[in-house]
């Protein structure tokens, strides 16, 4: 072909591209296949120079013929088989934190454990959770993802059978700490593993599936706990041994799944890792991405060089110090902005929202984790439409809203708390603490205590703070609301942990706001962003960190919140979330840069400026690289040819 000629092929194509980019912007929702930035676009050179004859017809001919290599290059099903079965790990992680607030209603009773126990059976799991997080780098690294993934699974099983099957606190301790083991390093490797085994145009949607089946999990749990609360006798073991189902399922499909054939080529077995992206890449021609991988990986040995631990490499380097520095501060910020708090009080919100039944509470908290569950599929969409950044700050934005009118609606409604109008007589030997307090709102703050009220139209009248009865929070210790069966029948009412309030429906407006704006970025956000800014040698350890972080966050916000709530009240506790989430929102958005579309490979380059720079480059958002084959060259249109184009 003439030089001319291939100038005019060259043109042409651009001019495909560029009119393909336009429509992509008109329709602002670039559909999937289209958006495969570093997919090969065309075959035929020739077809482009006959094009030349045929004026504007040939540009159909030619997005036809786009389109119809697009639909050759599809996904293989084989990606999503192995996103699914690593996601499991989400899931267990999900079932397990969320199934033990319900266990522990039955486990108290059954093994009468003091408040301390209970705390540990509780705790013990996510510490255990942030240690094996933060030892899961070295394994990672070591040993790789898939091994990894099948430790993890093995943990599950065992402690998911320790657990159904004990018989005091003492075993129930041990099971609880192997489940958090098995949590932590899922947590921190399937994000990774799923990350490095995507093709670039779906990896933000593969990963964020993956926090798809946590907030899956989750709600999975609250059922369980739902139905087999009717079970007073035995119902826990069930509850806390189901996780062996899925986890036996994961175990046993790992066996067959393959390693990341990034950690492969980084540890020398070409061939291997060659056959395993080809696999995973279908018909695509996978020698482009398995040369910038190698490239890549031997790039960095030359800047960073090898010695030394990975940590202090990271550290020395300012490309992987401010990713660590992101990916840190987004974890950090996701349990600030106080997820599980409102997720464990969803029941006491609900209650002050009038409803009274307990079992129905129970029932209601499943619904919250419902919402949050499906506010999470949403995030699933929405992640390679509009990408990382604007994605988790609007959805922290929303966040920071709700939370200021959650505890407005505490505020209020402690603004009219009931006052204590009737003080009766403790029989001896009980409990009289209680009687100390003069309004509904001190009463509801002392874990001891409770209101018995009785209510003549919707005026409270008779009202006393009694203690609760330990064995059963649904009534008191004693007096009129002793008995749980024959008050209700007297119009006499018990409310533990809340007071009535007319301002209830302003928390419960801002507990739906918070899942509905926390779901779809807070939540998935921070995992997928740190399963793919870090360099490979350095990705397994910045998981890591970024893991470990989230899970000592989650332990400090959850044992902090009811000291919070009794130094600061309700309000003050959640306008603190609210403070937390505002510094949360300058930081994202000065800092957080936009990974969408980008190869792995390229992501390092985008910390290359100091930190916090990344919001002023922002202006790249969205923007979209072509990738042109023709007659076998892969033509990438630089940024100077984009520019040229659009
Ligand atoms: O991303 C997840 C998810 O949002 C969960 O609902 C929450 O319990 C976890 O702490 C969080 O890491």
């Amino acid at each position: 072909m003439s030089r001319k000629a291939s100038e005019n092929v060259e043109y042409t194509l651009r001019s495909l591209s560029s009119l393909m980019g336009e429509r992509r912007r008109k329709q602002q929702e670039p559909d999937a296949a289209s958006t495969a930035g570093e997919r090969s676009l065309l075959a035929a050179a020739e077809s482009s120079a006959s094009l030349q004859g045929s004026g504007g017809g040939g540009i159909g001919d030619l997005e036809r013929a786009a389109r119809r290599q697009f639909q050759q290059d599809e996904t293989p099903a084989f990606v999503y088989v192995v996103a699914v079965f690593s996601a499991l790990g989400g899931f267990l992680f999900g079932y397990d934190t969320g199934v033990v607030s319900g266990a522990m209603l039955l486990l108290k009773r059954q093994l009468s454990l003091d408040a301390l126990w209970q705390e540990l059976l509780v705790s013990s799991t996510v510490g255990a959770a942030a240690v094996s997080a933060l030892a899961g780098g070295a394994l990672n690294g070591v040993f790789g993802r898939r091994a990894a993934i099948l430790l993890a699974s093995a943990l599950f099983t065992a402690g998911s059978t320790v657990l159904a099957a004990a018989n005091n606190k003492e075993t129930l301790l041990a099971g609880r700490l192997v489940v958090g083991l098995g949590i932590g390093i899922a947590s921190m490797t399937v994000p990774v593993y799923i990350a490095e085994v995507s093709p670039p145009n779906l990896r933000g949607r593969l990963v964020t599936i993956n926090t798809l089946f946590i907030t899956g999990g989750q709600f999975f749990a609250s059922v369980v706990d739902g139905a087999f609360s009717y079970l007073q006798k035995d119902g826990w073991r069930y509850m806390l041994g189901l996780a062996a189902i899925p986890a036996v399922i994961q175990f046993f499909g790992f066996l067959f799944l393959p390693e990341s054939p990034r950690w492969l080529i980084q540890k020398g077995q070409t061939q291997k890792a060659r056959r395993i992206l080809s696999q995973m890449r279908g018909n695509q021609t996978i020698d482009e991405e398995y040369d910038s991988i190698k490239n890549n990986i031997e790039e960095e040995e030359k800047e960073v060089g090898s010695a030394g631990p990975v940590i202090c490499r990271m550290l020395s380097y300012p490309p992987t110090r401010r990713a660590l520095i992101v990916g840190c501060g987004l974890q950090m910020f996701q349990q600030l902005s106080g997820i599980n708090t409102i997720m464990y009080y969803s029941a006491t919100i609900l209650q002050m929202s009038g409803v009274e039944d307990d079992r129905l509470a129970i029932w209601l908290a499943s619904v919250t984790a419902f919402t949050n569950f499906i506010f999470t599929l949403v995030g699933v969409w929405l992640v390679e439409k509009v990408g990382r950044r604007k994605l988790t700050f609007g959805s922290l934005a929303g966040t920071t809203v709700a939370l200021i009118i959650l505890a407005l609606g505490f505020l209020l409604s402690a603004q009219v708390s009931p006052p204590i109008t009737f003080n009766p007589i403790a029989p001896l030997d009980q409990n009289t603490s209680c009687t100390r307090y003069s309004y509904c709102n001190e009463c509801m703050l002392d874990p001891d205590c409770g209101f018995c009220y009785k209510m003549n139209k919707s005026a409270i009248s008779d009202s006393s703070c009694v203690p609760v009865n330990k064995a059963s929070t649904n009534e008191a210790a004693w007096g009129r609301c002793e008995n749980e069966t024959k008050f209700k029948t007297e119009d006499v009412f018990w409310a533990y942990n809340f007071c009535p309030t007319p301002y209830s429906w302003t928390a419960l407006l801002g507990l739906i706001l918070y899942l509905v704006f926390f779901a779809p970025g807070m939540g998935p956000m921070p995992w997928t962003v740190n399963s793919e800014i870090y360099p490979l040698w350095a990705r397994s350890t910045g998981n890591a960190c970024s893991s470990g972080i989230n899970w000592i966050f989650n332990v400090l916000v959850s044992l902090t919140f009811l000291h919070t709530a009794e130094y600061l009240t309700y309000y003050g506790a959640f306008f603190l979330y609210a403070g937390f989430a505002a510094l949360g929102l300058l930081f994202i958005y000065g800092c957080l840069p936009e990974t969408k579309g980008k190869k792995l490979e390229e992501i390092e380059s985008l910390f290359d400026n100091r930190l916090c720079t990344c919001g002023a480059s922002d202006s790249d958002e969205g923007r979209y690289i072509e990738y042109i084959r023709v007659k076998g060259s892969n033509y990438h249109l630089s940024d100077n040819d984009a520019s040229d184009v659009e």
